[in-house]
């Protein structure tokens, strides 16, 4: 109850910012589309992965009508194990009318279910489908694609390691934009003769709405001084209190819930000691809170799942 008397102050419309705030696409992802659309010949199928904390937002859908279409297509929902499981099923249905064909992954575990299905369907869909030019080919060529930092790379370690028993080829980072050389041909099985384009992350160009790019943001696919860790920051705590999820108040130590990103930033710097002496002009110091600092504590928890697995896209669904 208390939690509800609160709320009813709150904001109900996160209203802060200008679009271009979360418009960010460098220039090495046109020239990677580009690269990726010239292949697509030598492609047998497609496998997109996504975050699965955002299944709807943020897809590039330029894909669709770029690098998909004719060929068989697998959406991997990655990062599974920081979202709620019994939301698979409800995602699954809501995708089903673009997507035939959903696997959700957990590329940090190497026994993961998703991980040890993926080959198998993809040998089904290749089977089935009509290979054009690659007929009497005996390899198969998969291109994986997805925007920056959903674990592409992580995806093709984790396959390599359960199929070839082999160690990383695709280098991994906990920063978007990591995989940059364009279309590194990587063998992922040798029965079927499975190779993987890797290519790198590709955002959508034009990001219309503001809260799809914070979800974005959130989920570190943009890297966070493009937008700024408080905005992001302050784009989470809307969204927590408009979903009711309150698990942060007893996370972060505090008596109730707040919608005043200033007010818990400063209370995390207190508990996590984050505060900035500066000197002023007359010699003397003045203490203050590191506001990026208790802005970064805040991503992390969330990142990393400590508040809580959350799916941004809940209301969506
Ligand atoms: N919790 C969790 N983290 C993951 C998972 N897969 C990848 N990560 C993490 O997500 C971050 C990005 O992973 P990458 O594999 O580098 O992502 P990418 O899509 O190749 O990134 P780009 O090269 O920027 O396009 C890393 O910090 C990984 O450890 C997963 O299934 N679960």
């Amino acid at each position: 109850m208390a939690q509800k008397i609160a709320k009813d102050n709150f904001r109900s419309v996160f209203k802060t910012i200008d679009k271009d705030v979360v418009r960010w696409f460098p220039g090495h992802m046109g020239k990677g589309l580009k690269q990726m659309q010239l292949k697509l010949r030598s492609v047998d199928c497609i496998i997109e992965v996504h975050d699965a904390r955002i299944p709807i937002s943020g897809r590039n859908t330029d894909f669709k009508y770029t690098v998909s279409g004719v060929k068989p297509h697998i959406l991997v929902l990655n990062k599974a194990d920081l979202i709620p499981k019994k939301l698979q099923t409800p995602i699954m249905d809501k995708l089903k009318s673009d997507y035939k064909h959903v696997i959700f992954t957990n590329c940090k575990d190497h026994q993961c279910g998703g991980v040890k299905k993926l080959f198998p369907l993809t040998q089904d869909l290749i089977n089935d489908s009509n290979r054009y030019n690659r007929q009497d080919e005996e390899d198969f060529n998969l291109m994986i694609i997805g925007v920056p930092n959903v674990g592409k790379s992580s995806l093709i370690n984790a396959l390599r390691a359960r199929h070839l028993r082999k160690g990383k080829a695709s280098s991994v980072g906990a920063k978007p934009g990591m995989t940059r050389s364009v279309l590194h041909k990587i063998k992922m099985c040798d029965n079927p003769l499975f190779y993987m384009l890797d290519t790198p992350g590709i955002l959508t160009p034009n990001i219309t709405d503001v809260e799809v790019g914070l979800k974005l943001a959130l989920c570190a696919t943009i890297q966070d001084h493009f937008v700024g860790e408080t905005i992001i920051a302050d784009y989470l705590l809307f969204w927590l209190n408009t979903h009711n999820h309150f698990e942060y108040v007893k996370y972060f130590q505090m008596d109730k819930p707040c919608d005043d990103i200033l007010q818990l930033l400063a209370h995390i710097c207190k508990i996590h000691k984050k505060i900035l002496r500066i000197r002023t002009p007359l010699n003397e110091y003045v203490v203050k809170p590191h506001l990026d600092a208790g802005a970064q504590i805040l991503l992390k928890a969330f990142r990393d799942a400590s508040l809580g697995k959350y799916m941004l896209d809940e209301s969506l669904l």
